[in-house]
């Protein structure tokens, strides 16, 4: 997986990607991190990024020509990247879409600070707005780790246990995941369901398949509409009572 990132903060990208899974997936080079920083491209000598917006208003914006030569800078190293805008104006950010970017196996993203980045740099080389959620961060650049983090897990190779990339939420066809536990089988005095003690590993199976369906309809009940639901799912649900939104 190559991911390019424009960001005002290299470093910052840099050491949030040092450590754990995604750190070794670096070294063991599944993921190849290209970044450019928009300062390093003025042409003035106070290396200027922002300014005030036309028309008036609180902060300030990214001016076009540094941040559009990033990006090219980046677009020349990976011509197939889709170039992805990261903002509370996006497109909702999911797990199909980490999918799809990981199957294409590059990505663009620019990680705007202040207000946000003049339009005309959106327009002439952006190819999708996305949001990681309805919040205001100081910068893209937390999004952007998120989605790279998100992207680089699916990578073949980079999880232990493949399996367990599909088991997360929202890999089981989109149903939030069930709970877990681990040892001790006591602890603060609560025990472990004894299901998960049994051995059982087909009704072990399907404890976890009904608690992963309870908790959806619970918590997020617009999911079961997109959700692959077999004939058991539905008798299951059915046999729920009023949902306590838990
Ligand atoms: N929800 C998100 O994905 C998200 C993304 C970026 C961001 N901050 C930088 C920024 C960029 C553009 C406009 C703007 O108002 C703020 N904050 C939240």
């Amino acid at each position: 997986m190559k991911v390019g990132v424009i960001t005002l903060f290299p470093e910052l990208m840099d050491g949030a990607l040092e450590h754990g899974v995604i750190g070794r997936a670096r070294t063991k080079g599944q993921l190849e991190l290209e970044l450019s920083n928009p300062r390093d491209l003025t042409a003035d000598k106070h290396r200027t990024v922002d300014d005030r917006p036309f028309g008036g208003g609180p902060g300030m914006v990214m001016t076009p020509a540094p941040l559009s030569a990033a990006i090219v800078s980046l677009k020349e190293a990976m011509p197939e990247a889709p170039v992805v805008y990261l903002s509370p104006q996006g497109r909702p950010f999911d797990q199909a879409m980490a999918r799809a970017w990981q199957a294409h196996g590059s990505v663009i993203l620019v990680a705007g600070r202040y207000e946000g980045i003049d339009e005309r740099v959106i327009d002439r080389l952006v190819d999708e707005e996305v949001s990681l959620g309805d919040f205001v961060l100081s910068g893209g650049e937390f999004a952007a780790l998120a989605i790279i983090d998100a992207v680089t897990r699916l990578e073949p190779g980079v999880l232990g246990d493949p399996l367990s990339a599909e088991e997360d939420s929202f890999g089981i066809e989109g149903l939030l995941d069930c709970p877990h536990y681990t040892r001790p089988e006591v602890y603060e005095n609560q025990t472990v369901p004894a299901v998960l003690m049994s051995g059982d590993h087909k009704a072990i199976a399907r404890w976890r398949r009904q608690q992963s369906l309870a908790r959806t309809r619970d918590r997020r009940p617009e999911l079961l509409e997109k959700a692959d639901l077999t004939k058991e799912d539905k008798v299951f649900l059915t046999s729920l009572g009023p949902s306590d939104g838990n």
